[in-house]
């Protein structure tokens, strides 16, 4: 994947809460943080770049590495190259952990053969292998999580949009985590929106704030602590720092 572009795009939930108004940004290979405080509009943004909202004026387009372009309007060919863990994941009734990944990946039009090897090897890659029979929806909140993590990754998209992927795992899974987001090949594009500054040096690529549904930083990591108003030699202190000023309009 080349890039997601999102161009003059708005959006409203309704005729009184306007979310975007004229948004720009780009999305590029490697790893990006989302960050923004609660209500900056991060899930929303990710929602339109999942095709599952539609901005009311605008485009959201994906490039990939041979410059062929699809829009989110194309929407079979779009979210096919697009996999999304949303924010409020919860899994379909009836279905074990392993036969909830291996639909997730046939919704994205995978074949039977690919899913026989790809759905094993994404419940091991989040850690459920011991419980791949057990019913999606007896799992605690974390596993659930960690299952539609394996739901997002078994198809291997070039665009992979995690929405607070590690909200409510333990400090473990969390590790595990950002195992799992290094092992994912930095040709493709992946989004995470997070509120977890202190993973951002060594585990992204690049940051994009989102405050008010405006873009305040869009970077590198490199760029992002460079712009910290004080000098700090820790960089989880620097990414703090940085943060916290781009959130109060300090830069
Ligand atoms: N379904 C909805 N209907 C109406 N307003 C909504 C809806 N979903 C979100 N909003 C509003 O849109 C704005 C942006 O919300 P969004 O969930 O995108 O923010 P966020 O940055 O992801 O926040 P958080 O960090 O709390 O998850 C907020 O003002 C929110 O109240």
């Amino acid at each position: 994947m080349k890039k997601i572009d999102i161009s003059s795009v708005n959006f409203s939930y309704s005729s009184k809460v306007r979310i975007f108004q004229n948004l720009n940004v780009k999305f590029l290979p490697g790893k990006t943080a989302l960050l923004g405080p609660n209500g900056a509009g991060k899930s929303t943004l990710i929602s339109l770049m999942a095709s599952v909202l539609s901005p009311s004026a605008g485009t959201i387009e994906v490039t990939d590495s041979s410059g062929n372009q699809v829009n989110s309007r194309q929407l079979r060919k779009f979210r096919r190259r697009v996999a999304w863990l949303p924010q409020d994941f919860s899994p379909v009734a009836g279905l074990s952990v392993i036969e909830h990944v291996s639909y997730a990946g046939w919704l994205k039009g995978m074949s039977r053969a690919a899913l026989k090897h790809r759905a094993p090897h994404a419940v091991s890659a989040v850690g459920l292998e011991e419980i791949s029979h057990r019913k999606a929806t007896e799992l605690s909140g974390g596993q659930q999580r960690r299952l539609g993590l394996a739901g997002a990754l078994v198809h291997r998209a070039g665009v992979v949009l995690l929405d607070e992927p590690t909200a409510g795992l333990d400090p473990g899974q969390r590790e595990r985590f950002r195992q799992i987001l290094a092992s994912l090949n930095d040709d493709h594009i992946t989004v995470v929106s997070t509120h977890q500054t202190e993973d951002i040096d060594g585990s992204f690529n690049h940051v994009v704030v989102l405050v008010d549904g405006s873009v305040r930083f869009s970077g590198s990591v490199s760029d992002f602590m460079a712009a910290a108003p004080v000098s700090a030699v820790d960089p989880r202190d620097r990414v703090r720092l940085a943060y916290a000023a781009f959130v109060e309009g300090e830069i």
